[in-house]
């Protein structure tokens, strides 16, 4: 003999409540998608039947919280309520030849309506059928697990005939939860997932001093449908939806249609960069919102948008809160990618003012979505500016002056830049996320010469001069150091072309001189001996370092220039050059350091009293030239 399963109630709907909803909130859109799939169906047997969802808030006599759901639905039999009410899985809504949800309902999976217990002490179901002759009836059910289904003309008197066709569903709370059918929350609840439904819901919300007042809380139109006389009207209000619902003014709107998968939306474009794997999306299925925060829905590197769509065909989970990562989702984040894409390329290719702000707001994701696309690498290479040692520009205006040559870290690049400048060298800066890979791409694509800077690019750019020489300007580069303390500058002394220019200054963000350092002396422990290593840890405590170019007569000058205020002005001089040379301003302070410096040269020169930068100079730390700020 076989037994049939027993069901513990108050178990599931802890299971539901704890690892399946996010929180008991869902019980109102489960009501209210209920009374939406049963006012559909009475639609399908006679179109011109109202179409109606009531919904109010109370109290009983005993003083309990409730919410009421009226609707102008097909209604319930006797045998239709005790079945369909009280079994777990049972669903009038799935098509029994497929096992799938029908399409024009919502709801498929029937535990919906446990989710009601999350909140309640016990749910009353009054309901007349559609079906002609058929009793109203009321269903009770309670929390601890039991129900019964009585007929409402035996229970409630003569009244039964005037019952009208439809549903009402009333939520009697437990004491604990009576918090969630408070009016203003279910008002809340109601609007956030009911608003776009294509029937007249409205929820009775109390009124200051008057009696309480049913208010609409749906929208006659999907946003994106509606019509308007312009496209500005159009757009204004699709910029003042998105303000609403998303909490920031777009930059753009793309709009998402695929009809063939029941697929409708619109993209708007963030007015800030946001970090990738940010992009959530706003769900409605069937026009009832599934969740605010869903993934998946457009491609990854679409992070720069916030997506609001409307399916008829994508999958739920059965929390209905979020979307089955299945093939057909996949489909339409390819699709919907694709007409992104086309706004991006359409936009971007001809110069606006809108193509100006979307390039320097999201480069980063226009990074992203270049890597995965080869279409997309070629017009961000025609339109994204980089930063290159010969200015600002794109990467096919840096191809029309030959090869391409990067360095795939910001630190690198800062390292190299003042010297690729100085010796006419452009050099791409792509240290941003993305860019390595993108111009690896670009590299592979015919047509582009590009390589990353190689190491022997550098040794060639600054050469270690001879132990014999690094000794002999010792003294002078110790001075140099001191000079240059206050000004958190290293200084040490290379051969580079060109030799015009006497001096170079390099960053040193990522203590790269002292990698250089430990490898000189890894090179040639022997000669080097101790020397090196108070220099290194001295040094790696600096962020800037002034090069020297051992190649240059100006600067070999000053390294046999004797102590005194000439080395110090003339020191100055180099330092506040190459710091102008590496693209940086002069401070106030560092402009009348300079023209001191000049003033004591000339000074010297033309054997006129020394001026008083000097003095400054050869004084102590206290300086005007101390950096006010971080450069
Ligand atoms: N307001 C209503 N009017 C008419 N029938 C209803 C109503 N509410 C529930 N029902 C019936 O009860 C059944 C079970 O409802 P329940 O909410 O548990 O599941 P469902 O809506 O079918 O699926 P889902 O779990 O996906 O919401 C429904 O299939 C429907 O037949």
């Amino acid at each position: 003999m076989s037994d049939r399963f027993q069901v513990d109630l108050a178990g599931m709907v802890d299971l539901l409540s704890r690892h399946l909803y996010s929180g008991p909130q869902v019980y109102v859109r489960e009501l209210i998608q209920n009374a939406v799939d049963a006012v559909t169906a009475r639609r399908a047997l006679d179109p011109e039947a109202p179409a109606t969802i009531r919904i109010s808030t109370g109290e009983t006599p005993a003083g309990e919280a409730l919410v009421e759901v009226v609707d102008t639905g097909v209604g319930l039999t006797a045998a239709e309520a005790a079945e369909l009410l009280a079994t777990i899985g049972r669903s009038s809504k799935r098509d029994p030849s497929l096992g799938l949800g029908r399409a024009e309902f919502i709801g498929q999976f029937g535990i919906g309506m446990l989710a009601a217990f999350m909140v309640a002490d016990r749910i009353e179901v009054r309901s007349r059928s559609a079906v002609l002759g058929a009793a109203p009836i009321l269903w009770e059910g309670r929390a601890e697990g039991t129900f019964e289904v009585t007929e409402l003309a035996a229970n409630e008197g003569g009244a039964a005939e005037e019952i009208p066709v439809g549903t009402t569903v009333r939520v009697i709370a437990r004491a604990e939860a009576a918090h969630w059918l408070a009016a203003d929350t279910v008002l809340g609840l109601a609007r956030e997932y009911g608003s776009l439904l294509p029937f007249d819901i409205s929820v009775l919300v109390p009124v200051d001093g008057d009696e309480p007042a049913w208010r609409r809380i749906t929208e006659p139109e999907l946003p994106w449908r509606v019509e308007y006389r312009s496209r500005g009207e159009r757009s204004a209000a699709l910029a003042e939806y998105c303000e609403r619902t998303f909490g920031f003014t777009l930059i753009a709107a793309i709009d998402l249609e695929l009809p063939v998968a029941g697929v409708s939306g619109v993209a708007f474009l963030l007015p800030q960069a946001v970090s990738p794997g940010s992009g959530q999306h706003r769900v409605y299925m069937k026009r009832m919102l599934l969740g605010q925060r869903i993934d998946r829905v457009l491609p990854d590197w679409a992070f720069f948008a916030r997506a609001v769509i409307d399916t008829e065909t994508l999958s739920p989970t059965a929390s209905r809160e979020q979307l089955h990562d299945d093939e057909l989702l996949m489909t339409v984040r390819d699709a919907l990618g694709a007409q992104m894409k086309q706004w991006v390329t359409e936009t971007l290719r001809s110069p606006s003012g809108l193509a100006r702000r979307v390039i320097e707001v999201h480069h980063l994701a226009l990074r992203a979505l270049a890597v995965t696309d080869p279409e997309m690498l070629e017009l961000v290479a025609e339109v994204l500016p980089f930063e290159t040692s010969d200015g600002v520009m794109t990467l096919a205006e840096a191809a029309a002056r030959g090869e391409i040559v990067y360095t795939s870290t910001t630190e690198a690049y800062r390292r190299v830049a003042a010297v690729a400048r100085a010796q006419g060298l452009a050099v791409v800066n792509a240290g941003y996320v993305y860019d390595a890979d993108l111009l690896q791409r670009l590299g592979s694509r015919g047509g582009w010469r590009v390589r990353e800077l190689e190491s022997a690019d550098l040794v060639q750019i600054l050469a270690v001069p001879s132990l014999a020489r690094e000794l002999e300007v010792a003294d002078a580069v110790a001075r140099a150091r001191d000079l240059l303390e206050t000004d958190d500058c290293d200084v040490i002394v290379r051969g580079f072309a060109p030799d015009s220019v006497p001096a170079i200054l390099l960053r040193d963000a990522e203590g790269e001189h002292r990698r250089d350092l430990d490898r000189e002396r890894d090179e040639q422990p022997d000669l080097w001996g101790g020397l090196l290593d108070g220099f290194a840890e001295e040094r790696a405590a600096r962020t800037r370092t002034l090069v020297l170019n051992d190649d240059c007569e100006v600067a070999q000058r000053l390294l046999a220039a004797p102590a005194g205020e000439v080395f110090a002005a003339g020191l100055r001089s180099l330092y506040l050059s190459a710091v102008m040379l590496a693209g940086e301003g002069l401070r106030g302070s560092e402009t009348t350091a300079f023209s001191g410096a000049l003033g004591v040269l000339l000074g010297a020169a033309l054997g006129a009293p020394t001026g008083s930068a000097l003095d400054r100079d050869q004084g102590n730390d206290d300086g005007p030239q101390r950096p006010e700020e971080e450069r």
